[in-house]
């Protein structure tokens, strides 16, 4: 795993998993016989952990972390950590919550956890797609061409296509290939059941040296220009919005030409839930589409549209039952594709220089009002919410 995606998952793996794998099971006070089995099981336990196959995913990690640290040093005895400090401060709440729990229980509930993560790791389970297990994390972008059309698919579908700040580059650089290649018609699209869920919440984690504020301008900067090459992008641009869109994901479609959904898509910029503000254009292009009390209703306070009324709002320009979803936009596109590429550039660059000027003056003010966003309280407390568990949307 190379870049972001490698150091957030370091992060992670270091934060949750090095002190029940690295430190040694050192200070337990063994008693009588009983105990001692128990702290024999507890150290197999720590053992064997280091063997699964699959990683358990964040919330098992965060519960092994504190039942870890309820077994070897009891009940939480440390200052909670600051509110910018995310990953401890995750950790911190997983332990304190297990408040007065007995080192033996915690021991207990240790080695049952492990032993149950042992065995499914060695019996995966039939239900699991097999396409799931197939594919690596890091092909979290695919990009392919053939019959006119080149295709960017978001490619992380246990994650719900979640972006990461590496998927961010991958798509800017994807876009920048596109503009220049010999398909007349480019698309994005998603894998697995959803399209999108928007900005991946633990990019925000991976503090640089620079703490939160580094962190929020180098955002802010990369939001810009992942914006701007939407903006900028010279060719026919449609999105293949193969399920629920979140975020960032729907922001966007309004600098899309063209937007095809399923009818299982929806549509949901829950900004104030998140502490945040619209980007993607979306202040400006929402109000244009679809009138400004619509935009209001979703930017301001969340509403999750359905397919079929972001259609009639135009957001979406049209919606296709799942079952035949992918086969009819699919042979539309392929249709399309045969049309002359270069009238189709120019009638989209007619249309888009008008507004080219304003769309960049928009972006760097969302981007600019999102840089302080990301470094308040209500926008801490979402994440800190969300990677504890304790929100969804
Ligand atoms: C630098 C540019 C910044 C641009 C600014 C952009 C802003 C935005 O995009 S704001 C929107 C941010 N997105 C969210 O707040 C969505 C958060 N996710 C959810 O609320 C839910 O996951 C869901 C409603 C999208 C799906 O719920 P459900 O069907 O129950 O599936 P799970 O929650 O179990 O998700 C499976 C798996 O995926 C992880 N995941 C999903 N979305 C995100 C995300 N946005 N960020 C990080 N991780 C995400 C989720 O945590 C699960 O992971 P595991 O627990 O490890 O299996």
């Amino acid at each position: 795993m190379a870049g972001f995606a490698g150091r957030l998952a370091r992060c992670w793996y270091s934060g949750f998993l090095r002190s029940p794998l690295q430190v040694p099971a050192l200070g337990l006070h063994v008693g009588g016989p009983a105990m001692q089995t128990s702290q024999k099981d507890f150290n197999n336990a720590v053992s064997q952990l280091k063997l699964l196959k699959e990683d358990p995913g964040n919330e098992v990690k965060l519960k092994l972390y504190a039942l870890y640290k309820q077994a070897t040093e009891g009940p939480c005895n440390v200052p909670k950590p600051g509110m910018l400090d995310f990953i401890n401060k995750t950790k911190w709440d997983a332990w304190n919550a297990l408040g007065s729990l007995s080192k033996e229980a915690a021991r207990q509930n240790y080695v049952d956890l492990v032993s149950k993560l042992s065995a499914s790791s060695e019996s995966p389970s039939p239900e699991a797609p097999a396409a799931d297990k197939k594919q690596p994390e890091s092909d979290s972008l695919v990009v392919t061409s053939g019959d006119g059309i080149t295709t960017i698919r978001l490619n992380r579908p246990t994650k719900k296509n979640a972006l990461t700040t590496q998927m961010y580059h991958d798509i800017i650089a994807a876009l920048q290939a596109a503009s220049k290649d010999e398909s007349p018609i480019t698309v994005l699209t998603g894998s697995g059941d959803y399209f999108c869920s928007g900005n991946d919440l633990t990019n925000f984690t991976s503090l640089p040296a620079g703490g939160p504020e580094e962190m929020a301008r180098s955002s802010a900067v990369l939001l810009r220009d992942f914006v701007n090459c939407f903006i900028d992008f010279p060719k026919p641009l449609v999105a293949v919005v193969n399920g629920p869109a979140v975020g960032i994901s729907v922001t966007i479609l309004g600098l899309f030409d063209v937007v095809y959904a399923t009818d299982r898509a929806t549509f949901h910029t829950p900004f104030s839930h998140l502490g945040q503000s619209p980007e993607g254009c979306s202040s400006y292009t929402f109000p244009k589409i679809m009138g400004s009390s619509k935009a209001a209703e979703m930017l301001l306070f969340g509403k999750k549209l359905t397919a079929q009324e972001a259609c009639a709002q135009g957001l979406v320009t049209e919606v296709f039952p799942d079952s035949t979803f992918q086969k009819e936009v699919w042979a539309r596109l392929k249709a399309y594709s045969k049309l002359p590429p270069n009238a189709m550039r120019i009638s989209k660059q007619i249309i888009r220089d008008r507004e080219k000027e304003k769309l960049h003056a928009v972006n760097a003010e969302e981007s600019n009002v999102l840089r302080e966003r990301w470094l308040s309280d209500e926008c801490m407390n979402a994440i800190a919410s969300f990677l504890s568990r304790k929100s969804k949307l």
